[in-house]
């Protein structure tokens, strides 16, 4: 994770003698000779620290305006003042001026990465945060071991090391942003930026400089999310809420690699991989103009979907062991049972929302229903929305109550059957099994109700 530091000092033996030190403690270091040659790579690319002389000989500008011109760009870039005998107080006055810290020459290397690591400090840290972060989320794991999720996982490894562009479609809260954070942890970019462009949250005015950032008189003015996710990985969620005019700038960077800020001129150069999302059909969004067809295939480099919650309904207690393991946690609680038949609730439920859903049905059980009540989670403790109606739930009872024996038993088994059957998404064997039958009696049972075998699921016998 090397950190970006920039050297400025008019006399080559000092700014190669400082990038030899530095670069052995493992930074990444380049060098300006003069004020304008300076300006121009912080301009370029934003370091993490600039080391900047005092004297600059043979520049239009002296140490002192360059670090004025630093901080009008960036405030917070942190710089470190190289003074010789004699100039001390403009060091001092340096440091009124916004520079961090100075250091006096000819200095001993020791002191040099001594205040270099403190000045990088803060960076560091954030870096290593953004880090913590990705691992945090990737630290859900990606939950689920149902075939399909298990393909999914095996694609993401597959492709981790190549670089290649991938897009995951899905529906809203299948896990799309989970899935796109495992395949960045998994790649050589782990420890570099995973930025997100939220295309449905940013306005189309602003889009463009929100991801390619502005430049006024060749100057930076802020650097945009492509910048900030050099090196790592640039995640497009929902990318078909992308402007069309954005689309075809985005497509240049795939291919050039470098972009041109709003109001800039300069082409910066970037190293990042493009994960995009989508929860919409993008064929149909490009046969309605709506998206560009060339910018789809070079996204589509591997299309990775992840099935909606309900169309995998195995991997349903797993994840809701995840939720409860965790916000039980969250509460200093041990993690509860689940009943099984609050399990069967969960498994037998459609889940609109997928696994956000099921994520935020979890948390709102433990935190509404009393600790002491929670060694074991019942239907009852589960909201209506989940249990509503469908098992033995009051307003199904109410009708069986209005009905001969007859049908109200055939009723029940009817619904009865058709719980089970969902919850095993559709496996007749899983299912007799289960509940306690043979498979063909099971068959001959579905068939007297009237019930046709739902087709979808992996066993349709
Ligand atoms: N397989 C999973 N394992 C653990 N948690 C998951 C999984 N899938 C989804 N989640 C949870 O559901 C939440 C929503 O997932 P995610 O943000 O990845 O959805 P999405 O498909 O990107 O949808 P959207 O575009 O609406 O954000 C996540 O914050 C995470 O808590």
């Amino acid at each position: 994770m090397a950190l970006d530091i920039l050297i400025v000092d008019d006399e080559r033996d000092i700014r190669e003698l400082v990038s030899g030190v530095l670069s052995d403690e493992g930074y990444e270091c380049r060098t300006a000779g003069g004020s304008v040659e300076a300006l121009e790579m912080v301009d370029a690319r934003r370091p993490s620290l600039v080391l900047l002389d005092v004297w600059l000989h043979g520049s239009p500008m002296d140490g002192l305006e360059v670090l004025d011109a630093i901080k009008a760009r960036e405030p917070a870039l942190p710089v470190i003042i190289f003074s010789g005998h004699g100039n001390i107080d403009t060091a001092v006055s340096a440091v009124g001026r916004g520079a961090m810290d100075f250091i006096e020459k000819p200095f001993e290397a020791e002191r040099l990465i001594h205040l270099v690591g403190r000045a990088t400090e803060t960076e560091r840290l954030r870096r290593e945060n953004t880090k913590l972060k990705n691992d945090v989320a990737a630290g859900e794991e990606f939950t689920g071991n149902s075939a399909v999720i298990t393909a999914v996982r095996a694609t993401l490894k597959r492709v981790a090391n190549t670089g290649s562009r991938v897009l995951i479609s899905g529906p809203a809260g299948a896990g799309k942003e989970v899935a796109a954070r495992l395949l960045h942890s998994w790649s050589p970019r782990a420890d570099k930026p995973f930025v997100i462009v939220n295309s449905a949250r940013i306005t189309p005015e602003r889009f463009e400089r929100e991801l390619f950032g502005e430049e006024a008189d060749g100057k930076l003015v802020r650097a945009g999310l492509l910048e900030m996710a050099d090196g790592g990985t640039l995640y497009l969620d929902e990318v078909a809420d992308m402007p069309m005019s954005t689309q075809a700038r985005i497509l240049r960077v795939l291919t050039e690699q470098s972009f041109v800020r709003v109001g800039g001129s300069r082409q910066v150069g970037v190293d990042v991989r493009v994960v995009s999302s989508t929860a919409r059909d993008l064929q149909a969004q490009m046969e309605e103009q709506q998206f560009r067809e060339d910018l789809f295939y070079r996204l589509n480099v591997v299309p990775v979907a992840i099935p909606s919650l309900a169309e995998r309904r195995d991997d349903i207690p797993a994840l809701a062991e995840h939720f409860f393991t965790r916000y039980a946690a969250e509460q200093g609680i041990p993690a509860p049972t689940i009943g099984e038949e609050a399990m069967a609730a969960l498994q037998a439920y459609d889940w609109p929302g997928n696994v956000r859903q099921l994520r935020n049905v979890v948390e709102r059980t433990i935190i509404l229903t009393p600790r002491e009540e929670l060694e074991t989670v019942e239907v009852g403790m589960l909201s209506g929305e989940i249990t509503g109606g469908k098992l033995g739930g009051g307003n199904a009872m109410t009708a069986l109550m209005g009905a001969p024996l007859r049908e109200a038993r055939e009723n029940f088994e009817r619904e009865y059957l058709n719980v089970q059957i969902r919850r095993f998404s559709g496996n007749i064997s899983k299912t007799a099994t289960f509940i306690g039958m043979e498979r063909s009696a099971l068959h001959r049972k579905l068939k007297l109700l009237g019930m046709v075998e739902k087709k979808s699921g992996p066993d349709k016998a």
